[in-house]
């Protein structure tokens, strides 16, 4: 695997599906070895979830928007919250990326949690946001959060992926 860098970037972005769309500035936020992502909106998370082997006891934690003031804030206490990203991706199935919060985040005691975007994988991601800072964290609608990291696949994947996510929050 080979991290794609800037100018390749570029050109997935100008191209037809664009590797992400939405952006709200490409110049901003194409970054030299990955894009950053953005916020849209902050949702609580609540419920036990359920996972299984065969997805069929699978049952996803519910949670309600928390609206930004006025002057488009947030101010979160400790614990965890559900993030929606503003772009949405659309990965070609040769490539597949992974994600990493803006060491900003990391710096002010809180931080992403996410997983892996697969190969043929496209939509308005989720992730998940920890506040550990006892004195929690103050985020803008639109902020900068994370940076995704896009990686050439040695060997393109025949099927790309199918999960319950595709095309989801578009
Ligand atoms: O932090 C992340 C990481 C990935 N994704 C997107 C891209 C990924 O391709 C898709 C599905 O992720 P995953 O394969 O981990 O989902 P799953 O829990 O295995 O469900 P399924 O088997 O239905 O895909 O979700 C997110 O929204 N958030």
């Amino acid at each position: 695997m080979t991290l794609l860098s800037k100018n390749e970037l570029r050109e997935l972005v100008l191209a037809n599906p664009p590797l992400v769309e939405n952006m709200i500035d490409m110049d901003i936020q194409l970054q030299p070895n990955g894009v950053e992502m953005t916020l849209k909106e902050i949702r609580t998370i609540e419920g036990p979830g359920a996972v299984d082997f065969d997805n069929s006891g699978r049952r996803l934690s519910e949670g309600d928007t928390i609206e930004f003031n006025e002057d488009g804030w947030i101010h979160l206490e400790p614990g965890i919250y559900k993030v929606l990203l503003n772009e949405i991706v659309n990965i070609p199935k040769n490539l597949a990326a992974i994600a990493k919060p803006r060491s900003t985040l990391i710096r002010c005691g809180a931080t992403l949690e996410t997983a892996v975007w697969d190969a043929g994988y496209s939509g308005r991601s989720e992730c998940m946001l920890v506040v550990h800072n006892k004195d929690g964290f103050d985020l803008k609608k639109d902020a900068r959060i994370m940076q995704l990291l896009f990686y050439h696949l040695h060997t393109e994947v025949e099927e790309g992926y199918s999960g319950r996510y595709q095309n989801e929050n578009i």
